[in-house]
């Protein structure tokens, strides 16, 4: 029998079962069939996924993710805010702020903290990408993919798409209580104009600084929260004129509250909490 340690943690309930590379050592061929069996919520631990906090050649720390499909992602909003928070609390880190490599590349966190726990991190996630080719999606139309009219199952919706790193499309939608999450979710998360999966969200814009936010996560599907998808939200309610450039929004999401900024330099800040939940031993 093998066994690794492990930390449960979540932001805003998005919650991944973390595992500390600098300590474990786990056959990489075994990542996505762990990264399934801990999210079971009967036979595992139960979580959205799992998150490997690994050694870097250009960071401090890299951070893996699996969703609980066990399909890697390229980066993760909450997962970021935790892995800081872990990094920090556990020494793997000397100041509050610094670089965690993803695989969509680096980013610049920084943690703030209260009689030596974090209780919330700032984390730079760089420009959105904007192009068709980079999120990426098929078709003939315009370059970027703003408010742009496509149909899924028969019916016919305004979509916006942007890339933070990994692929997002934003549906506006009047009242979020009834967005078609789970109808609908599955089937854009699986589009063939998606050649690598999407993250589905669905925005309810409440006014120029505030939205209503609910996703389907590709690998994951219903989560309480997606970082990435708040950010992505946020950009593309600037895109389409819902929200302003250069100011700070709140999302409202199942889990709680993300405040996020696209600044006038091109890049996008993401403020949450980032919380641990236990430790344990896994056994495979
Ligand atoms: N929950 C995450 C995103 C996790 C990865 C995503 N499902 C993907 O496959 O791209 C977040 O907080 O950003």
């Amino acid at each position: 029998m093998n066994t690794f340690s492990f930390t449960k943690m979540h932001g805003l309930g998005n919650s991944y079962i973390y595992v500390n590379m600098f300590e474990e050592t786990i056959p990489e061929a075994l990542f996505s069939e762990l990264a399934i069996k801990v999210s079971n919520v009967n036979t595992g631990i139960g979580a959205d996924g799992m998150i490997l906090i690994c050694p870097s050649d250009v960071a401090p720390v890299k951070m893996r993710i699996f969703n609980s499909d066990g399909s890697e992602g390229k980066n993760c909003g909450n997962g970021l805010r935790c892995v800081a928070k872990y990094a920090y609390e556990h020494g793997l880190v000397a100041e509050r702020s610094f670089l965690i490599e993803t695989l969509s590349g680096l980013v610049q966190a920084e943690v703030f903290v209260e009689n030596g726990v974090v209780t919330s991190v700032t984390v730079d996630m760089g420009n959105p990408r904007l192009k068709r080719s980079e999120v990426p999606m098929i078709g003939e139309e315009a370059e970027q993919v703003v408010a742009e009219t496509v149909e899924f199952a028969g019916g016919t919706y305004e979509i916006t798409a942007v890339s933070m790193g990994n692929p997002h499309v934003i549906f506006y939608v009047d009242d979020i209580t009834h967005a078609p999450v789970t109808s609908l979710g599955p089937i854009v998360e699986k589009d063939a104009r998606f050649p690598e999966g999407v993250n589905v969200e669905f925005v309810e814009v409440v006014n120029d600084q505030e939205l209503h936010f609910r996703v389907w996560e590709r690998g994951s599907g219903v989560t309480q929260a997606c970082g990435t998808g708040a950010c992505a939200a946020v950009v593309a309610s600037v895109l389409n004129g819902k929200t302003a450039r250069n100011k700070e929004t709140v999302v409202h999401l199942a889990g709680g509250d993300l405040v996020i900024t696209w600044t006038d330099e091109g890049n996008v800040l993401m403020t949450g909490p980032a919380e641990t939940v236990c430790t344990g031993v896994y056994y495979y």
